[in-house]
């Protein structure tokens, strides 16, 4: 019998199908295998990767059927589309939310949509600093690992754990995907303070500003500072504002140099940043930062005038 599948073969749904397939039988699903099948290799999202004889491939939902635990890795933007027309195949289940962002039509996250398709479920978020490309390498990498619930949670944990990929376990949904949703939007501006050339110390501060909105937002909506603090927040939040293999940076630092950013690129921090400054203004959280990268990337502010303006807002506490 199959534990486990993965919906979305995407970069981190193959990555991940790859790594826990050295454990056990994993089953992808794709909407469009491609080429998949007969390369034995997702070439268009992570090249170079062999995928092992333990990881089979379906474009057919009914094939999940045997899975008790089903990780849902598809872009952000797309999941609740997809639930509407899916979810009677993935109800009763451990239901693992592996997006990062905020749904732009509804303001929620992925735990929230999964739950509300799916009431039968028990869901999880699995979320933190990781690249799709190291974890299938087989580089070292943990991630938090939430879910209410205090039997499936520990179970989920250790089946979900790898000798390489190591779970911290949490019972904070809400905080670990708002970390996962709000590094998205700050790392979008770290690099178009990188593209415009205004250096380490600017991208410093933006970070630790970045961090305080995080942390604001995700209070205010239930979260415990210290999930924060931890892998899925602080963890991603410098992952992502430091890498050159961040979509998000890389996107923002295109916009910073006034260059065209990569065609096709999943880059969750766009519309993330127009959710999040809605949720923001009708909850009355400050969250300038956020506010700025939504303009910006909405073509209402230049990458010159939100840092100006920025820099201009009155003198505060820290
Ligand atoms: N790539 C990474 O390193 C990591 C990605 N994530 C998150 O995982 C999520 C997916 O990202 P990636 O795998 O990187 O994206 P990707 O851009 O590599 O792939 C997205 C995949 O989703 C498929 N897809 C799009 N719409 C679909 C739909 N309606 N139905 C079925 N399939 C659909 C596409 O065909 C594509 O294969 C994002 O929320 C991202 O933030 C999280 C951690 C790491
Ligand atoms: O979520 C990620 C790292 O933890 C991947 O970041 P990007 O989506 O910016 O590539």
């Amino acid at each position: 019998m199959t534990a486990i599948a993965i919906i979305g073969a995407g970069a981190f749904g193959t990555a991940l199908a790859v790594t826990l397939a050295q454990q056990g039988p994993v089953i992808l699903w794709a909407r469009d295998l491609r080429d998949m099948a007969r390369d034995r290799e997702n070439r268009a999202r992570l090249p170079g990767v062999p995928l092992p004889t333990s990881l089979s491939l379906t474009q057919d939902l009914a094939d999940l059927s045997a899975a008790s635990i089903v990780l849902v890795a598809l872009p952000m933007q797309q999941l609740g589309a997809f639930l509407a027309r899916n979810a009677t195949h993935l109800d009763g289940r451990s239901l693992v939310a592996c997006s990062k962002g905020v749904d732009l039509a509804s303001g929620k996250g992925p735990s929230a949509l999964l739950a509300q398709a799916c009431p039968g479920a028990t869901v999880a978020v699995l979320t933190g600093p990781s690249f799709a490309a190291d974890i299938a390498r087989g580089l070292p990498t943990a991630l938090t690992l939430a879910c209410a619930d205090p039997v499936a949670g520990p179970a989920l944990q250790a089946q979900l754990s790898t000798p390489a990929l190591r779970l911290y376990r949490s019972t904070d949904l809400t905080g670990a995907e708002l970390g996962g949703a709000v590094k998205n939007v700050i790392a979008i501006a770290a690099g178009m303070v990188m593209g415009a050339g205004l250096g380490d110390s600017a991208r410093a501060a933006l970070m630790t500003r970045g961090y305080a909105e995080m942390l604001r937002l995700a209070v205010h909506l239930g979260a415990r500072p210290e999930t924060l603090a931890g892998l899925s927040g602080l963890g991603d939040l410098v992952l992502t504002c430091t890498s050159d293999l961040s979509r998000n940076f890389r996107f923002g630092r295109a916009l910073g140099a006034g260059s065209a950013p990569e065609e096709g690129a999943t880059v969750e921090g766009v519309a993330t940043a127009r959710a999040i400054t809605a949720l923001a203004r009708n909850r009355g959280i400050d969250m300038p930062i956020t506010t700025m990268v939504a303009a910006v990337v909405g073509g209402e502010l230049t990458v010159a005038d939100a840092m100006t303006a920025l820099m201009a807002r009155p003198l505060k506490e820290e």
